[in-house]
């Protein structure tokens, strides 16, 4: 069965998060955007309060906010799993920047690609260039289908199948996120995801914006072990 990823801003809310049942703790600032990067000393505390093994990741924003600031001190990654950075506003040389970039944070936690179902909004590449970069430097674990536009829900359907099933076929793990809700997750269960991955479903009123709701938390985690088991 697919597992539950719930991005969290706050120790607090990685608490709730793990006790409603989340098997992916995903540290992020929603202020921030679809992938906002929370600030290190947010993953030090998480890491630091929640009992060690504790999946956890990171969300590191776009890949062009990392041309003006200066890199996480390698410590920072120390007890994260997976990284995922969006590729949202990038130019025609994303590709070599991206290198550049897992190049200098060579060690620490695994890659997971970032496909942005509404791609052109986002002015980010589309899902058939991003999978083949992923599967071609294979750095990456993973691969995530999330939106931009957090005012929309994500688009993803049965016409994603051939696309899906290169992901497998290259060995990557498949996150599906975008303004995920109880009936959407139960259209994508036969897509046969690894991940389920939200924020706002889990929040109080569906606003990703407000604090986690651990009630809605434990509820995703039923209906998420409730999907066709893989
Ligand atoms: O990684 C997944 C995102 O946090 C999903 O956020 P969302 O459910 O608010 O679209």
């Amino acid at each position: 069965m697919p597992r539950l990823l719930v991005s969290v801003r706050s120790v607090e809310e990685a608490s709730d998060a793990l006790a409603g049942g989340a098997s992916i703790i995903d540290i992020k600032e929603p202020a921030r955007g679809p992938l906002g990067r929370a600030d290190t000393e947010v993953w030090q505390a998480i890491r630091e309060t929640l009992p060690t093994g504790v999946c956890l990741s990171v969300a590191l924003g776009e890949l062009p906010e990392w041309t003006d600031q200066p890199d996480p001190a390698r410590s920072a990654f120390t007890g994260i799993s997976y990284r995922k950075l969006g590729l949202a506003g990038v130019g025609p040389d994303w590709k070599a920047i991206w290198a550049k970039l897992r190049d200098r944070w060579r060690e620490g936690p695994a890659w997971v690609a970032v496909v942005y179902s509404d791609w052109q909004r986002a002015n980010a590449p589309q899902p058939v260039d991003v999978l083949e970069e992923a599967l071609a430097v294979g750095e990456c674990t993973g691969i995530l289908i999330d939106t931009w536009d957090k005012g929309r829900p994500s688009t993803v359907d049965h016409s994603w199948l051939p696309w899906l099933a290169q992901a497998r076929q290259g060995g990557l793990t498949i996150a599906l996120a975008g303004g995920l809700n109880d009936s959407r997750i139960e259209r994508l269960g036969p897509l046969d995801p690894d991940w389920i991955a939200v924020r706002g479903a889990a929040c109080r009123e569906g606003d990703r914006g407000s604090g986690l709701d651990p009630v809605r938390v434990a509820r995703l985690a039923r209906l998420v072990e409730s999907l066709a088991p893989r």
